[in-house]
């Protein structure tokens, strides 16, 4: 199986953000069906796996997403990335900066910032060269139960002067979704209503829906 980078490394639609697991058969089962419904892109994010299963089951989830065509973003690691091959890393406040992560990257990768209710925070990891700005949490959320709010109202103005993609995150749920992408969101990064979905397949299509003629 080719494990060529990919060519289209676009940031938008249902961005599948991976529940922590150890069983990795579930992983990559819930995967599987993420992107057979229509993720356009996948993080893996596992707080609680040691190193050795992250580098395990991210090594498979770049296979699987390889067969599919889209990029997989490792969160936190970027050794683990760089190790990998794998498309790029999302980096946060406690995370590696932006321009040292750019250093260490092959070139071409993705990285993500996170930005949480800050427009400044936006504009610089912008300037610092970030391929996607991610705004959260805009609604509360059981994976991460201690994110900062935001509100929509800062997406609307996040989209008058960011030129980078724009990802919502925290709490997107179905029935709050259309919100977030109608105020100015390119992407949605849902991990909990996707994966803990009795249809993780069902559930994607019904997201990737909300994008129609968007991707
Ligand atoms: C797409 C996306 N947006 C935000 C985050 C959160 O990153 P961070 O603040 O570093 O928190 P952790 O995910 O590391 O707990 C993300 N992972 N992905
Ligand atoms: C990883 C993460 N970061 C957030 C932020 O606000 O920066 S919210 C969040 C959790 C996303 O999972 P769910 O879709 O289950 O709420
Ligand atoms: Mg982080």
């Amino acid at each position: 199986m080719s494990m060529r980078p990919l060519r289209n490394l676009r940031i938008r639609g249902l961005y599948a953000i991976t529940p922590d697991s150890q069983n990795t058969n579930d992983l990559l089962d819930g995967t599987q069906q993420a992107l057979t419904g229509g993720a356009q892109v996948i993080q893996y994010r596992n707080k609680s796996a040691d190193k050795v299963l992250r580098k395990e089951q991210a090594g498979l989830l770049l296979q699987l997403c390889r067969q599919h065509e889209i990029p997989l973003i490792i969160n936190d690691h970027i050794e683990l990335a760089i190790e990998i091959g794998a498309d790029g890393v999302h980096v946060g406040r406690d995370d590696i900066s932006i321009s040292t992560a750019r250093k260490l990257l092959p070139p071409g990768k993705i990285i993500g910032a996170s930005c949480y209710n800050n427009l400044e925070s936006a504009l610089e990891a912008e300037k610092q060269g970030a391929d996607y700005v991610a705004f959260g949490a805009f609604y509360p959320s059981t994976t991460k139960p201690d994110a900062i709010p935001v509100s929509i109202n800062l997406v609307n103005q996040a989209r008058q002067i960011i030129t980078k993609p724009i990802v919502g995150i925290g709490g997107i749920r179905l029935i709050n979704a259309a919100v977030v992408i109608q105020n100015g969101c390119d992407a949605i990064a849902v991990c909990g209503d996707l994966f803990q979905a009795e249809n993780i397949k069902v559930r994607a299509a019904q997201y990737a829906r909300l994008f129609a003629g968007k991707l």
